[in-house]
């Protein structure tokens, strides 16, 4: 699904589509882009902190949205950041190993 997403992020991208809020943020640029990401996280804190689950869920999908834009316009893909998370899957459990290792 983020992949699909990611496509067409992508294709707005190439080709503008008019009444395209994708399209609208391509235009203004990558410090717009990083404008909304900044707000988008501001919001997420902002529910979480208040306990509202459904505003979480609605501000964790802009957070996540505005961030596959940021990811498109500076060209980094969704498997480049899911090789980091795996790369790091690995070296967590080493760690957790090595706790639990010096836990017992
Ligand atoms: N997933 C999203 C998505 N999530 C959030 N948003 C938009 O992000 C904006 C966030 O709301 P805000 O009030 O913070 O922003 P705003 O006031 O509208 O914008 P600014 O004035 O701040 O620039 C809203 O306009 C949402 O519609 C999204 N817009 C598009 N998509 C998907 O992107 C794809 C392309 O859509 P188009 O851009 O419509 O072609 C489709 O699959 C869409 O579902």
């Amino acid at each position: 699904m983020i992949d699909e997403l990611y496509q067409t992020i992508l294709n707005r991208k190439s080709n503008a589509k008019e009444g395209s809020y994708t399209t609208y943020l391509f235009e203004k640029g990558l410090d717009k882009i990083l404008k909304k990401v900044g707000e988008e996280a501001t919001e997420v804190v902002l529910a979480a902190k208040n306990q509202d689950k459904e505003e979480l869920a609605n501000e964790a999908a802009d957070l996540l949205f505005h961030t596959l834009v940021a990811l498109a316009e500076v060209g980094v893909t969704p498997s480049d950041v899911k090789a980091v998370l795996e790369s790091r899957e690995g070296k967590q459990s080493n760690t957790r190993d090595r706790a639990e290792i010096t836990e017992y």
